[in-house]
């Protein structure tokens, strides 16, 4: 897919698989974003964080092609694929039909049943939306997403609604099936811990752009208590704005 707005860019660096520049977005007399520019590098995992209201959600909206309002250039190389909080599942198709919903490619069936399988839900592809557990819809959320083996796969805070449990268990899917896919990941997350767990690079929005950019040293698999961690937990609650006091 390749989703421009007006004023669009043209560029020509071939890893990138997502290009963001001077993008500008108001509401009213507010501008929520202020020409941010960012560049998504093919088959990377970015975490982005900012305190609530920056613009997160703004910036993914308008990468996922679902804003025609916003100014400035974008340009995106291949598909896209958005994961969000509440798993959005159609109610009135059961679990394999979901994943399948708007796929227009011969093997649709074959595909789904694949993607079933690498989350772990192969056994309630025939259950109806309403019956899963919040971890399920959001397998089958995840199911739906990779069925379409994205080049660039946008998650809107997936795992903020799930019990702690449940949350450890799909980080790790999520790390299994990006490293097998290998897709770049533009994740949206309030939790400094969750994006220092999982990201290569974590983003911090503020004031309309990106206001901090960091490199997550530490190796995978990762354990938030790596010492390496410590200190860009702390850069990263400074640039946030929240005391670092007591969170080490
Ligand atoms: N369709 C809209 N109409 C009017 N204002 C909007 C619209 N969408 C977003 N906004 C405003 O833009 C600002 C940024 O919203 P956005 O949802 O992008 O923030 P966010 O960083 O994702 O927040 P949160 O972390 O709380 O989810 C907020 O002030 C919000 O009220």
């Amino acid at each position: 897919m390749a989703t421009r707005v007006p004023g669009a860019l043209t560029r020509t660096a071939a890893p990138a698989v997502a290009a963001v520049e001077a993008l500008t977005r108001g509401f009213g007399e507010r501008t929520v974003l202020d020409r941010l520019d960012l560049e998504i590098t093919r088959g990377e995992f970015i975490a982005l964080l900012g305190r609530s209201g920056s613009g997160k959600s703004t910036l993914l909206r308008a990468l996922a092609g679902l804003d025609d309002e916003a100014e400035g250039g974008l340009s995106v190389t291949g598909s896209v694929a958005v994961a969000f909080q509440e798993p959005r599942l159609v109610p009135w198709k059961r679990v394999h039909a979901n994943v399948t919903l708007g796929l227009a490619v011969p093997d649709a069936k074959e595909k789904a049943d694949a993607a079933l399988a690498e989350v772990g839900l192969t056994e309630r592809a025939g259950a109806w939306p309403l019956t899963l557990s919040g971890g399920e819809a959001q397998r089958a959320s995840l199911a739906r997403a990779l069925v379409r083996d994205p080049d660039l796969l946008l998650l809107d805070e997936p795992f903020s609604a799930l019990d702690a449990l449940t949350r450890i268990t799909i980080h790790q899917l999520v790390l299994d099936l990006w490293s097998v896919h290998r897709p770049a990941v533009l994740l949206v997350t309030h939790d400094v811990d969750e994006a220092l767990l999982l990201a290569d690079r974590v983003l911090v929005l503020d004031q309309g752009r990106i206001a901090h950019e960091s490199a997550v040293p530490a190796p995978r698999p990762r354990h938030r208590d790596h010492p390496d961690l410590t200190s860009l937990r702390r850069t990263l609650l400074a640039a946030l704005g929240v005391s670092p006091e007591g969170t080490t």
